[in-house]
């Protein structure tokens, strides 16, 4: 259940600076032949192959199953069920860790204070995550302090770790658009749209395992500085 409260951020927080940060993180891909475009008018959707060598997904492997727990959920807006894979922030001090987040921050180009640490999560059979947007909705229990600590999500990145044996795509449900997890792919979309306006069509999900398992990183860009 949702409760609106008064907040003393807009709903359209940050949004001149996602429109700046899109058009600079726009350019930065286009320019780059490692980088492929989804086809799409109205979710600005990449996807690069081989960003992780199978090695490097193999020890973020480990390393998620060391840290994995039930996933953290904003609870009061996220019903039980929403999302029931395990995750965790890996150590954000590990240098491999530190690694790869180099790796995508030099992808973007945006200001590394801005990046989340990367969030690794495995699904196991029936565990899915359910349609959602990674940006934060205004009038949510969680807003004003994610506002308070780097503001809304701009980029959302996210690595295929492993090869799923039976189900686990990640659906854009408003595109329809289904993308089957390939390791070593990294995935790539702008949570706005170009005028800075946090986009709705950005409606993903992580879809039921059905066999095997499905290792991803996660890792989240905001707005401003995030603390
Ligand atoms: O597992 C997936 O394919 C999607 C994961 C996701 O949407 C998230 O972590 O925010
Ligand atoms: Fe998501």
């Amino acid at each position: 259940m949702t409760t609106k409260t008064k907040s003393k951020y807009p709903d359209n927080a940050d949004q001149a600076l996602l429109k700046k940060l899109g058009a600079q993180v726009r350019e930065r891909l286009a320019a780059n032949p490692a980088v492929y475009k989804v086809p799409s008018d109205e979710v600005e959707l990449f996807a690069v192959g081989d960003f992780m060598t199978p090695a490097e997904c193999a020890k973020m492997i480990e390393l998620i199953d060391a840290t994995a727990k039930p996933s953290k959920v904003f609870d009061v807006d996220y019903s039980s069920g929403y999302r029931t894979s395990y995750s965790g922030d890996v150590d954000p001090y590990d240098p491999f860790v530190k690694k790869i987040g180099r790796r995508v921050d030099d992808l973007l180009g945006i200001d590394p204070r801005f990046g989340e640490t990367i969030q690794g999560q495995r699904y196991m059979p029936g565990q899915e995550f359910q349609p959602h947007h990674d940006w934060f909705h205004p009038g949510t229990s969680y807003w004003d302090y994610e506002m308070s600590r780097g503001g809304q999500r701009s980029f959302t990145t996210m690595a295929f770790l492993n090869e799923v044996e039976g189900g686990g795509t990640t659906d854009f449900t408003e595109l329809g658009i289904a993308l089957e997890p390939k390791p070593g792919v990294l995935l790539i979309w702008n949570n706005a749209r170009p005028d800075g306006i946090t986009n709705l069509k950005t409606m993903h999900a992580g879809r039921p395992v059905t066999a095997g398992s499905k290792y991803i990183f996660t890792k989240w860009y905001r707005a401003r500085e995030w603390r």
